[in-house]
């Protein structure tokens, strides 16, 4: 038996919508049975026509969850090894793979396809589209949760031995041993499933590798009969990445870098030029902005587009400005060729081994020797806590002022469910939310739930990435509920959050909070990976209600709260006009810089701002917002996504003509219109070393220590691995 996985790094990467925070069962599924069956003539018994139109559909309108082109691939070259009579899969969602498989597997002989659908409003989805794709001869629905219909099928004799299975619902493990004990599956059996490594099915994933001998203390500590498989059977298992060998990617990427290489070299070498003639013509050098009263600012992390922009826009202001940050296996921050700095150190990552107390030392050292009066904290998420602790150290032993928070503040609004009883606290509104160390809690709260309420569950001080599962609590029946919740691994020492599910449009926002007073403040639509920056209007009701629940919250703070501040926001009714009648349910803080403070590039008053914490009569009470209407991107993550990628797959033969072109226009109106988040004429270094010093190294290390990954936010620096 094989076993295969994919990895979602490139989930979104046909060009689907982006995935949101939700992202199924709001409507959407029967909005696509219209979308599809209202092109039914064009597309009536051909498979691949439906599949078209259902991509077509999440492309235009709304993300789906389906297992997509470049995974299903993988799967239907195994239908044509294994051509086999019977075939199971475990989850349907709205048929889009029980129509890419289904149709391979008839077409090569295969009898009987069941798709096994725990929700009927996707059942009927399925069936309908299954139907209109010609395939409902072969292709059979099957309604209720796996684990019944499994054993229903079975002791009717309508299933009694699988030859291929196809995993992609939720109870990988469950179901697989169920599988085993009612002899399912049994040599020669092909068992695929989908998402083993993200968003990670460990369990299933060490049973499926697991040896007779480590398999059997278990069955025989099982009670229930129902859960202990068969331990005598041996899979040869196997992983295959979704898209491609995480290797190929990097050395694809590192062999981009170079192709590109020679155009950026043109753009760097004409923007220092025409820098020259500019700084001949005006009589001015760059260098020699600074101005009599300026200070000595720090900004830390400037390898980030964060971080560059605070150090561009202070030195633009005449300060003098030191950079820092980490340079992990001595990949080169690009922060350190920006012509902003007057100097750059290199910073010790906090690690678990080493604690926090070299980077704090390394910070005390460079304010010191520096003399520095202020320092602009600009943490990416590995630092953030610790930054708390930097700013108590360096505020009692210098006299520089920081733009961070305490680090119990840091500490409190960076996990989820401290930051969630704050505001509850404050008297601001919450999303319904339970912090759960067992089991039965969780039960106990939804038995209180108020009738329709949906809750999902979200591991505490986890990183992102290992958040995939948006399951919807309560399931029904109830047992169902209970089935779920007990899968999961709820202890004291790993603490969930129980918290109600909000249908709704995301947004974030940053602010600069001084001594409890918002003095800047930003906000955007929101997404998982934002990479697209556009200020909400100053005066729009969104804004405004933002700003009121941000001003809020921080005045009850008070005095002594000062740092960078953001929200994620859900918004259910977005065209409210009254900002004070606008519900927004905060979900997460993030104490510390976003991306969203590219908006105020440049922007002096952005700069008296934050200066204001060394004035010593700092009541300045305008805010500051986004001037220019600039919308701001990074040109390599849209080249790559919008123009680099559709034209692989078209060479590929994977999407058409029109599908490929679809993106273009996109690019082309960021490339013209919009602002590279890194770029700047009069300092261009930073750009060729983002792309052509940083990734690449980044990309031979993940090589050379055999590291994968699945997304990279080119913004950030940050890299989600797997
Ligand atoms: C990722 S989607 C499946 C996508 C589908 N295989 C495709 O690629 O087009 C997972 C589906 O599993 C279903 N599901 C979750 N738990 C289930 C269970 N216990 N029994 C049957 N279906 C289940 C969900 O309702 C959802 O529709």
């Amino acid at each position: 038996m094989a076993e295969t996985n994919s990895s979602s790094a490139f989930d979104a990467e046909q060009g689907y919508q982006k995935k949101g925070n939700t992202y199924f069962d709001d409507g959407r599924e029967i909005e696509l049975l219209h979308f599809v069956y209202d092109r039914a003539e064009h597309v009536r018994n051909s498979p691949s026509a439906v599949l078209a139109a259902i991509d077509e559909y999440a492309r235009s309108k709304n993300y789906l969850m389906n297992v997509g082109q470049y995974k299903g691939k993988i799967i239907t070259e195994l239908i044509q090894e294994q051509k086999p009579q019977t075939m199971v899969e475990l989850g349907g969602y709205v048929g889009y793979s029980s129509i890419l498989f289904g149709d391979v597997f008839k077409r090569l002989g295969g009898k009987r396809y069941f798709t096994l659908e725990s929700s009927p409003e996707f059942a009927a989805v399925i069936m309908a589209l299954v139907r209109l794709a010609g395939l409902d001869d072969v292709v059979e629905v099957i309604v209720g949760d796996s684990g019944a219909s499994l054993e229903r099928l079975h002791r009717e004799k309508n299933l009694e031995h699988v030859d291929m299975l196809f995993i992609d619902h939720i109870e990988f493990e469950r179901d697989i041993k169920l599988c085993e004990r009612l002899g399912l599956v049994s040599p020669g059996t092909l068992v695929t499933a989908d998402n083993c490594v993200y968003p990670g099915q460990p369990e299933y994933w060490s049973y499926m590798t697991a040896s007779v001998q480590e398999r059997r203390p278990a069955f025989n500590r099982e009670e229930d009969e129902r859960k202990r498989g068969n331990p005598d059977l041996i899979y040869e298992s196997r992983l295959v990445e979704g898209f491609e060998p995480s290797g190929e990617k990097n050395v694809t990427l590192i062999f981009l870098s170079v192709a590109f290489l020679p155009i950026t070299l043109v753009i760097v070498l004409l923007s220092l030029a025409a820098n020259k003639l500019l700084g001949l013509l005006s009589g001015r050098n760059i260098k020699s902005l600074r101005s009599s009263s300026g200070k000595n600012v720090l900004v830390t992390g400037v390898g980030m587009s964060k971080g560059l922009t605070l150090a561009r826009s202070f030195q633009q202001a005449g300060h003098r400005v030191i950079g820092a940050d980490f340079e992990p296996d001595g990949a080169l921050s690009p922060g350190r060729f920006s012509n902003s700095l007057a100097r750059f150190h290199r910073l010790e990552k906090p690690t678990a081994k080493h604690g926090s107390a070299p980077y704090i030392q390394g910070l005390l050292d460079i304010i010191q020797n520096e003399q520095i009066d202020l320092w602009v904290s600009c943490s990416g998420v590995a630092s953030a806590v610790e930054d708390g602790g930097a700013k108590e150290i360096i505020e009692n032993r210098t006299d520089c002022k920081a733009i961070q928070f305490d680090i119990a503040t840091t500490r409190t609004l960076h996990e989820k469910h401290t930051f969630i009883d704050k505001v509850r606290a404050f008297g601001l509104n919450v999303p319904e939310t339970h912090t759960i160390t067992n089991h039965q809690q969780v039960q106990d709260a939804l038995r209180k739930a108020p009738s329709g309420r949906k809750y999902i569950m979200k591991p505490i001080g986890m990183d992102d990435a290992a958040r995939g599962d948006m399951t919807l609590l309560p399931k029904a029946p109830w047992e169902e509920t209970v089935k779920h919740i007990n899968q999961l691994q709820i202890s004291e020492k790993q603490a969930w959050i129980l918290q109600q599910f909000v249908k709704g449009e995301e947004f974030c926002t940053h602010a600069v909070v001084i001594n409890g007073k918002v003095k800047v403040f930003a906000s955007c639509p929101s997404s998982e990976l934002l990479m697209h920056y556009e200020a909400l209007p100053e005066g729009s009701p969104l804004n405004l209600a933002m700003l009121r629940f941000t001003q809020r919250f921080a005045a009850k703070y008070g005095d002594g709260f000062t740092g960078h501040l953001s929200f994620d926001f859900l918004v259910e009714d977005t065209n409210q006009q009254d900002p004070e009648q606008i519900v927004l349910y905060p979900i997460e803080c993030n104490p510390r810089a976003h991306t969203a403070v590219v908006l105020f590039s440049d922007d002096q008053d952005m700069v008296a701002a934050y200066l204001s914490l060394l004035a010593k009569d700092a009541s300045t009470p305008t805010v500051v917002y986004p001037k220019s209407p600039k919308k701001y991107y990074w040109i390599g993550h849209d080249l790559v996504e919008s123009l680099l990628l559709p034209l692989a797959r078209l060479l590929l033969l994977r999407i058409s003509v029109v599908e490929c072109l679809r993106h273009v226009p996109v690019f082309w109106s960021h490339l013209f219109f919009w602002r590279d988040g890194t770029y700047r004429l009069d300092d261009p270094l930073p750009l060729l070393a983002l792309y052509h010093i940083y990734w690449p190294m980044q990309f031979l290390n993940c090589v050379r220590e055999g590291r994968r990954w699945s997304r990279l936010n080119v913004s950030t620096l940050k890299m989600f691995e797997c």
